[in-house]
């Protein structure tokens, strides 16, 4: 679910792309949507306005963005749309700071996906996940602290939820309780704002009563001095009544400068353990055992062709794998993947900082987004004065920015034959000579072409 949050502003954005919506459509209708929350394949999404509309929102959007989150993901889920009052009675909520999605301590509300069963031990594990074990089959006694850290989308979380899981199947009355420190912040801020003993003793009641607390990326809570000194309690009421507490960051204790030394000490009280970026082993046993969960069939040259190229992140990883997986299923009759298919489709991924290669494709396509036009309507028989010069901008680019065939330029451009693309690209470039606006405006272009 992590990544439907992290990547939620692409998914938007490809919805906006495959949808050729013009920017004051996306303004109104897609931009000011976030996400609430993901509970197993229902993804619920907050509309902040009546005015926007929600029913139309539900009937034009919901499986535009279906299909963007599935090429994301992989998977299909249901798409609910809720406005900000259901949202306050809903138990999940979603942090105003970050679009943050808490997890409760319901196993419910814990990913069902992220279990011991379904986490790949390898050589850059192996350690966080005995001592994982360790603390799940014995809370309070093996580890205490537990400290987890590593890089960016290293499976942190995914042994927290699995530690969950575990105490949770053995004793289903156990008090685990899962939360990102944001939403532990956020919850000290609220209790202070409030102002009162009730507030604070509320809070301090819910986060001491409990047998586990996991925090995530505990990193966040460093340097905010009264959510530390909340914390510095909480920590020293559980762990003296013998409680679990796993944290995970993306640093060891004695990396995190701005850590009080009280804090750090006790994070080193337990057990440290780290993970590193998967060797391709792990990496290629990771892409099979999702494949095996999934259900895919994927030839074994492309999963090989991903396990080589996407080398530092496991949620990469998955998530080129799910990439392919949902192209593939957009394609009439399922098309098969093949490792052509891949190295085009996963081109973004792979080579982030390769440069475009400069196509009369890409710059029609450039041309129609800066005017707020479809490729289509830029392409088209249209003669109207607002598309003409755009069209012709098309044309003088494609001339001075490629060497495609004029034969081909024209073809591109609503199959005109060569002497009007001759024409329309003259035509601005004597504009240009004597027109400060029309330079400007090319020369905008130009660079979203050509960044470098
Ligand atoms: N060893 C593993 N076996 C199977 N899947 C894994 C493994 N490690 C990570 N993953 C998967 O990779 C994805 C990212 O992992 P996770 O969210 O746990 O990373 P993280 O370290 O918490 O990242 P962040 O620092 O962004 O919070 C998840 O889908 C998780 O299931």
């Amino acid at each position: 679910m992590e990544i439907i949050i992290e990547k939620w502003e692409e998914i938007l954005e490809t919805v906006r792309k495959e949808h050729e919506l013009t920017p004051i459509s996306f303004e109104t209708w897609l931009k000011p949507l976030k996400v609430h929350s993901v509970i197993g394949n229902e993804l619920t999404i907050l509309v902040p306005s009546e005015q926007m509309g929600l029913e139309y929102i539900n009937k034009k959007y919901k499986l535009p963005i279906k299909v963007a989150v599935a090429e994301f993901t992989g998977l299909t889920y249901e798409i609910v749309f809720i406005l900000p009052e259901q949202a306050k009675q809903s138990e999940v909520f979603a942090s105003p700071i970050k679009n943050e999605v808490v997890i409760n301590a319901e196993k419910g509300n814990l990913n069902p996906k992220y279990t011991f069963d379904t986490f790949v031990v390898g050589g850059n594990n192996r350690f966080a996940h005995s001592a994982s074990l360790a603390v799940a089959e014995s809370p309070g006694e093996a580890y205490n602290p537990l400290f987890l850290y590593g890089g960016v989308g290293l499976g942190k979380t995914h042994l927290m939820h699995s530690i969950a899981h575990f105490i949770l199947s053995k004793n289903p009355n156990a008090k685990v309780l899962y939360v990102t420190s944001e939403f532990f912040t956020n919850e000290v801020i609220e209790a202070i704002r409030n102002g009162n003993n009730t507030a604070m003793s509320k809070f301090r009641e819910k986060y001491r009563n409990i047998d586990v607390l996991l925090i995530d990326d505990v990193q966040f809570i460093i340097g905010k001095e009264s959510t530390q000194e909340e914390f510095f309690h909480t920590f020293n009421d559980l762990h003296g009544a013998k409680k679990q507490i796993i944290l995970s960051s993306d640093k060891p204790p004695k990396e995190m400068e701005t850590l009080e030394d009280r804090l750090r000490s006790r994070f080193e009280w337990g057990l440290i353990a780290d993970i590193q970026s998967p060797d391709y082993e792990t990496r290629m046993a990771i892409l099979r055992k999702k494949e095996e969960l999934d259900g895919y069939n994927v030839d074994d040259e492309v999963i090989q062709y991903i396990a080589t190229n996407v080398k530092s992140n496991i949620r990469e990883l998955e998530g080129a794998l799910n990439k392919l997986i949902a192209h593939s299923r957009l394609e009439p009759e399922n098309k098969e993947i093949t490792v052509k298919m891949a190295e085009n489709i996963l081109q973004d991924l792979i080579y982030p900082d390769k440069p475009k290669e400069i196509t009369p494709e890409l710059i029609i396509e450039t041309v129609a987004e800066h005017f707020g036009f479809k490729v289509s309507d830029l392409v088209s028989q249209k003669r109207n004065s607002e598309i003409v010069v755009p069209r012709q901008i098309a044309m003088y680019l494609c001339r001075d920015m490629t060497d495609a065939p004029l034969k081909k330029i024209g073809n591109l451009l609503g199959k005109r034959d060569h002497t009007t693309i001759i024409h329309g690209a003259d035509k601005i470039s004597k504009d240009i000579a004597v027109n400060e606006t029309t330079k400007n405006v090319v020369e905008t272009i130009k660079k979203k072409i050509n960044p470098n």
